[in-house]
């Protein structure tokens, strides 16, 4: 259909080109996934540059009057920018009819999906070469891969095959240029080396700019902020995402360069000093250094050229790219690390009302959130290492095996990333022991810190995924029949602040989930203990601390220590919350220990809302 939308017709093709390979048709396969290809990089392409130019035409307008006024300069704009867009559109056939992708098309055009299929059907086909070239294309994007890792080994003892042909199809124009910049270096062709880089630090610079400009898209804020509000959260969301674009242009068919763009001045600075341009090497030697201040090769280059009779001092200027490009780079992630630290999506009102500081408040106007029934789905490791007998009490079981390593280091790095101090616990950020710091993250600042593009799709899924495992063990190890909700789920670590292996304080002195023990030992089920949780999970991430030992104890000072849990990564304890569950967590005296906590009840009123609206928003990310 002509008028479909591009990115249904991406979308399509893809998948067309993946059933036609599953039935074996390849000639099929093959154009449907090139055809795929193409319209997606000609769609991307016409958007980068509409939205490239209407930022340079708005720049050259004089403004409708001469004095700015409340920042109306901006806006006004904001305004032309936005009619030449529409303009823009207009003109090409392919932005006119539809005006966004999807997500979802995205991410399988974005992550190369269409090569990890077409490899197999050009092979098929006999068209070895494209094989070899397509599967490498796959893999400067999936280096950990091991099908297609075993297919290019297989494609490149095939004699139809040369090696040194073989091509990521998707190289933006800077790889190989920066290549042969870097062979021309080892070759000692100074000037090749000149022409090479430069030109590829302009193309580096353009990609950096079209992937920049291909972020500024639209973003559901799904619900109605005011103004400030909603350009605030639009533009974070934009902010974030061009933040990760050095990241893909710096993945060189596969190899990874953290400091590609930099390393450029670097040749480019010897380059220029072996061609006899003293003047054009000290920039760049000065250009270098913005971005390594304190290098000691390139600063003992300088003092070298600045010893040399021909060079004067003004010759140490960087170069006005470099300048532009690392002032933003440093505003840009300042202004980031404020919204990470500075956001705080939880006042507190008091602890007799809901322990939980919704999110709600933030992302009102979301409802019933489909289920997503993958979550529950979880893998066989799982086996019960402790039960009621082993650790002397009623209602309580140890897991091991909820999460593999890999999925605690994810949850590790949300923790190091963006918990809050006293998160949980009304902003206190000792709230147990003055000699440990408390920081968490819930499950709610975790879903709006995805909606802002913070926290990646994966990791909240994560995040939701184990917590559900962890709600199905307790259902089955107690045999619970009734509903069970969710009250409230954060990931929190504890770290130390004192090297004393002697303390005797508690990390967590000993208590009980729902109720709090009085003088006499009796634990009172009234406000403002949580008297609403019925059942308490922890999952572990981590080991490498000292202390932190979970207890379990029959006494408030901890005299008669039924069992001791140590916690390492996918370790689950679940117990019922009541006063037949006395535990503690005993001091942290190295290190930081992390564990995700999380409290169940029976009562609907008390259900976590901020659950609900991070499935909505994964879902609707998803589809
Ligand atoms: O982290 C732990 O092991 C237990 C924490 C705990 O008991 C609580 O937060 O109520
Ligand atoms: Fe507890």
């Amino acid at each position: 259909k002509e008028h479909e939308e591009q990115s249904e017709q991406c979308l399509m093709l893809y998948q067309h080109g993946v059933q036609s390979y599953l039935e074996n048709n390849f000639d099929d396969c093959i154009n449907k996934l090139e055809e795929g290809v193409k319209k997606y990089n000609s769609y991307t392409k016409a958007l980068q540059n509409c939205r490239l130019k209407c930022k340079e035409d708005v720049e050259s307008v004089d403004p409708l009057y001469p004095v700015d006024i409340d920042n109306m300069y901006y806006y006004e704009k904001t305004i032309r920018n936005t009619l030449c867009l529409i303009k823009c559109r207009k003109a090409h056939p392919e932005l006119a009819t539809s005006p966004n992708l999807r997500p979802q098309t995205e991410r399988i055009y974005d992550e190369r999906k269409p090569y990890e299929y077409l490899h197999l059907c050009y092979y098929q086909k006999k068209q070895f070469q494209k094989a070899a070239s397509a599967v490498f294309t796959y893999l400067v994007v999936h280096a950990k891969d091991d099908a297609a890792t075993k297919s290019l080994k297989f494609y490149s003892t095939l004699p139809e095959v040369d090696m040194k042909e073989i091509v990521n199809f998707e190289a933006k124009d800077h790889i190989y240029l920066y290549i042969h910049g870097v062979d021309a270096y080892d070759k000692k062709d100074w000037k090749a080396v000149e022409n090479n880089m430069e030109e590829s630090l302009v193309s580096y610079l353009q990609a950096e700019e079209e992937c920049r400009a291909l972020c500024e898209g639209p973003f559901d804020q799904g619900w109605y902020p005011d103004l400030i509000p909603s350009i605030a959260n639009h533009y974070t969301f934009a902010l974030n995402c061009k933040t990760k674009c050095a990241q893909q242009l710096n993945n060189l068919n596969g190899e990874y360069h953290d400091d590609l763009l930099p390393s450029h001045y670097h040749y480019l600075q010897f380059a220029y000093f072996k061609n006899n341009n003293l003047k054009a090497a000290c920039q760049a030697a000065a250009s270098y250094v913005l971005f390594y201040p304190n290098d000691d090769t390139m600063r003992s280059n300088m003092e070298y050229y600045k010893s040399l009779p021909k060079v004067e001092n003004n010759f140490f200027t960087p170069r006005p790219e470099a300048v532009y490009y690392v002032r933003r780079l440093t505003y840009e992630k300042r202004l980031l690390k404020f919204i990470d630290t500075e956001y705080r999506f939880n006042e507190t009102d008091g602890a007799e009302t809901k322990e939980e500081k919704s999110t709600e408040k933030y992302l009102s106007s979301y409802c019933k959130a489909p289920q997503l029934e993958i979550l529950t789905n979880h893998n066989s490791n799982i086996q019960l290492v402790m039960d009621n007998k082993d650790l002397n009490g009623t209602k309580r079981f140890v897991v091991d095996g909820l999460l593999t390593p890999t999925e605690c280091k994810t949850m590790l790095r949300i923790a190091q990333d963006f918990a809050q101090k006293g998160d949980g616990y009304k902003g206190n950020p000792t709230p147990h022991t003055v000699l440990e710091t408390f920081k968490g993250i819930s499950i709610g600042r975790a879903a709006l810190l995805f909606h802002f593009g913070r926290v990646n799709y994966r990791e909240l899924y994560l995040y939701l995924k184990s917590t559900e495992i962890a709600k199905k063990l307790l259902e089955d190890n107690f045999s619970i029949k009734q509903t069970l909700y969710f009250t409230y789920t954060h990931l929190v670590c504890r770290s130390s602040l004192s090297g004393n292996k002697n303390r005797t304080d508690f990390s967590h002195s000993i208590h009980a989930d729902n109720c709090n023990i009085g003088e006499n030992g009796i634990c009172r089920k009234s406000l403002p203990a949580y008297i609403w949780r019925d059942y308490s999970a922890i999952i572990y991430l981590n080991n490498n601390f000292d202390g932190g030992d979970f207890i379990f104890s029959q006494d408030m000072f901890g005299n008669f220590i039924q069992s001791t849990i140590k916690p390492k990564c996918g370790r689950m304890i679940g117990f019922s919350s009541g006063a037949e569950n006395l535990h503690g967590v005993k001091a942290v005296t190295r290190g930081t220990r992390c564990a995700i906590a999380i409290w169940f009840t029976f009562n609907k009123k008390y259900k976590e809302n901020d659950r609900t609206i991070a499935y909505k928003l994964l879902h609707q990310f998803m589809n």
